[in-house]
């Protein structure tokens, strides 16, 4: 697919607990490069959802924008958040390494999304910070196991360093075009979290930040 001038379009999420890291990994992922300077010590929490993009070339053929949502992890923001979990194709569900109480959480959002948007949705268990190892209280070994038990695939990333970063997207971008050719997910035509859209409305530039003015502007 990808031929005719046209690409994927696939709507992605990030969950996880206030300050683990979500807005820096995407961060990184939209602006930073190898030898790009490293992500601000301190950030502002998320106020709500900000929307960013960035297209890719896939190995296997296709061209895809991935359109990303950055969600606030602070419960005060939930109700806004939650009305963004319908229509997309792909979550990351973010953890801290170093913050034992996120890595609990996990099943808690995963179960939100399920609730709301039922099965049609691709899951990466994303476990942040890894460079901060002296301070790490959840091992390799135990992550590995829930996102097994939970069906989905597990990535160790860290912006600071920029470990892993492109490898975690790289990742989810596989597992739903998989399923997209597989047929366990299908094409959309309005607010789909998958749709084919023409190549001119792909940004030129990498990355783009905005503030997401509502839950679907289809
Ligand atoms: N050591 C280390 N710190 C990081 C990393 N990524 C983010 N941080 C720090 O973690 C803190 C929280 O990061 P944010 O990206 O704002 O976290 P968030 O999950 O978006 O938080 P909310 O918007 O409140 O949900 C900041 O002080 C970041 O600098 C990382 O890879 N390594």
């Amino acid at each position: 697919m990808g031929a005719g001038g046209c690409c994927y379009q696939f709507r992605v999420l990030l969950l996880g607990d206030a300050g683990v890291g979500k807005t820096a990994l995407l961060r990184r992922y939209v602006e930073g490069s190898p030898g790009a300077a490293e992500p601000e010590a301190k950030s502002e929490p998320t106020v709500g959802v900000e929307f960013y993009s960035r297209a890719l070339q896939l190995p296997a053929g296709p061209r895809v924008k991935l359109q990303l949502w950055d969600t606030a992890g602070q419960e005060r923001f939930r109700c806004i958040t939650r009305s963004f979990y319908r229509n997309v194709v792909g979550v990351l569900l973010v953890y801290d390494v170093t913050n034992r109480k996120s890595f609990e959480h996990i099943q808690d959002w995963h179960q939100e999304v399920l609730s709301t948007q039922g099965p049609k949705v691709i899951f990466l268990l994303v476990g942040h910070k890894s460079d901060l190892q002296s301070t790490r209280c959840v091992s390799n070994q135990e992550a590995e196991a829930l996102a097994a038990s939970l069906g989905m695939a597990f990535v160790e990333t860290s912006a600071r360093i920029n470990c892993n970063v492109d490898l975690a997207f790289d990742t989810l971008t596989d597992a739903i075009l998989q399923a997209l050719q597989q047929g366990d997910i299908k094409l959309e035509e309005d607010c789909g979290g998958v749709r084919l859209i023409q190549r001119a409305q792909v940004p030129r530039s990498p990355s783009r930040k905005q503030q997401y003015p509502g839950p679907c502007q289809c």
